[in-house]
């Protein structure tokens, strides 16, 4: 029997859709199958509708310190409802948008749930009604949070998914886990005014990220009156008539809800990838070369199910990438694709202040690296947006390896995010502060932070104290 398509998918979240728009656009015939509507996790429960809140968050923190830019304004109270509507209308214009896309674009959505079949004919997908066999497959199911065993009822004890549902907000809260999402929820309620305890296992929040930089972040938390316990493994939840008790090595905190941010795990049990050999590792990822192929013969796994950072943007570059190396395959691609590598790819904290890297930190940067800090004190854009009164502008790290090419870039502070595309670029590039000590920098911005420290690493520094 012919194959039915060129490509079929299962899972239409970052890493599956964006396969499917880029072999549709190579001349590929591409099945795509999700049970749930097309976006996936970024799109409905994850990066878009977090950031709608933390902008949100951002807005009532703005208007809080409007008088000390001299514009009178008074807080009202915060509708959660109404933030949620807010965050519910840009998914829906997304989800509009994409779904417009892919129908543009020729590509086959099934909405089913769907496993792997493989059989001599080569691999397939099989929903209920159908069995979509093609050339090859990628799986792409993505991850779910852990749960620790805890009972999660959605109401007082919640995941992230049940968090950005909710239509009144907490007094109180305890976030477990002070990893990005535990660090961004916690950031978020308690600018909408929730008072929050975050209980972390380790000695630290964010691991990987530059320490001092997690530190300035830490203490800006703690000035809005998060509670931050360190060294506190919560081993138990309980649910209370006032809400939930979590009992976290010797202490126990109470709160009216408790949200779990301890990790998200690959969806890859049930959906026959070991039988049609597929192999996984003990903690359920996907065992993968280094062209994101499986165990088994053309069958490829991409983003959250493939070990490695859990981000959209990684789920976008492996399915372009699997996307490509198919049609390269087929004939259909002129050039082999790049493998995607890990190191090069930006991590944004989107809380206040935000944390921003890529590449390594100078620590992991070998022997005869170095770095130039630039402290945001003398950024004229980091002063514009500091309310008057407020202490920590932030910092930018880069991070030069013996051989002169920059391989990191760490940001703490407002609206860093913005700079670590750059970053990226000068990364991803390999290039060297003297390559880009000549390129103009427009004044004031933020990005003026890394040509000083290009400046200074190239040893020509301008604002910077020698
Ligand atoms: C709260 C939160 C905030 C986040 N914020 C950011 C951020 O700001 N930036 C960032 O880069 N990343 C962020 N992420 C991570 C990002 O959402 C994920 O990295 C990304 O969604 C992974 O894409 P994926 O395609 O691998 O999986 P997913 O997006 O999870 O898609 C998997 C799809 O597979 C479908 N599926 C699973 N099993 C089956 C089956 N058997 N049959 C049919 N369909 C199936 C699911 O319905 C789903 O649509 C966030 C995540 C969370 C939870
Ligand atoms: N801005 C972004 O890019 C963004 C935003 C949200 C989520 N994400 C992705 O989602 C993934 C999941 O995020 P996450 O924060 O849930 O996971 P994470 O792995 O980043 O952090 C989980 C934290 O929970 C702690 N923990 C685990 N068990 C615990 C316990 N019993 N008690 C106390 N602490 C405990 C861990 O030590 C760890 O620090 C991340 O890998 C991230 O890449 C990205």
């Amino acid at each position: 029997m012919s194959d039915a398509y060129d490509l079929a998918i299962l899972g239409a979240g970052s890493a599956g859709y964006a396969c499917a728009l880029r072999a549709a656009t190579l001349g590929l015939s591409v099945v795509m199958i999700d049970e749930a509507e097309v976006g996936g996790t970024c799109l409905h429960r994850g990066c878009i509708p977090t950031k709608a809140w933390l902008h949100a968050a951002k807005v009532r923190r703005t208007v809080s310190k409007a008088p000390s830019f001299g514009i009178g304004a008074e807080l009202g109270d915060t509708d959660a409802e109404a933030i949620r509507a807010y965050a519910d209308g840009v998914v829906s214009g997304l989800h509009r948008g994409l779904t417009g896309l892919l129908k543009s674009r020729g590509v086959t959505v099934v909405a089913a749930r769907g496993s792997l079949e493989v059989s001599d004919a080569g691999p397939a997908i099989r929903t209920p009604d159908a069995l979509h066999r093609a050339s090859a497959v990628l799986v792409a199911t993505g991850a779910a949070p852990a749960t620790l065993g805890f009972d999660i009822d959605g109401e007082r004890i919640l995941t992230s998914n049940h968090a950005l549902r909710l239509s009144t907000l907490p007094e109180t809260a305890i976030v477990l886990g002070g990893g990005v999402i535990g660090v961004e929820f916690a950031s978020l309620w308690a600018d909408l005014g929730v008072s929050v305890t975050l209980l972390e296992a380790t000695d630290r929040l964010l691991p990987g990220e530059e320490p001092g930089h997690v530190r300035v972040l830490r203490r800006e938390l703690e000035r809005r009156g998060v509670d931050i316990r360190l060294g506190a493994p919560a081993t138990s939840a309980e649910a209370t008539d006032g809400g939930v008790r979590v009992s976290a090595g010797s202490d126990s905190v109470s709160a009216e809800l408790l949200l779990i941010a301890a990790g998200r795990r690959p969806v890859t049990s049930g959906i026959g990838l070991e039988e049609a050999g597929v192999t996984l590792s003990p903690s359920g990822h996907v065992v993968v070369d280094g062209n994101l192929q499986t165990a088994a013969r053309n069958v490829y796994a991409a983003g959250d199910l493939v070990p490695g950072p859990q981000l959209a943007h990684r789920g976008y570059a492996h399915g372009i990438f699997v996307a490509e190396r198919i049609a390269h395959n087929l004939g259909r691609h002129p050039r082999k694709p790049t493998p995607v590598r890990d190191v090069d790819i930006p991590r944004v904290v989107y809380s206040s202040p935000q944390l921003a890297s890529v590449g390594v930190t100078l620590e992991a940067a070998g022997a005869g690296a170095d770095s130039v800090d630039y402290h945001l004190t003398g950024n004229g854009r980091a002063q514009i947006l500091r309310a008057p009164g407020e202490r920590e502008s932030g910092v930018v790290r880069m991070v030069r390896a013996a051989d002169g090419r920059i391989v990191g870039l760490h940001a703490v502070g407002e609206d860093v995010s913005e700079l670590i595309a750059e970053g990226a670029l000068l990364v991803g590039w390999h290039a060297t502060p003297e390559d880009v000590a000549g390129i103009i920098h427009p004044h004031p911005t933020l990005s003026e932070a890394l040509a000083e420290a290009n400046w200074a690493l190239a040893g020509q520094p301008l604002h910077i104290h020698g």
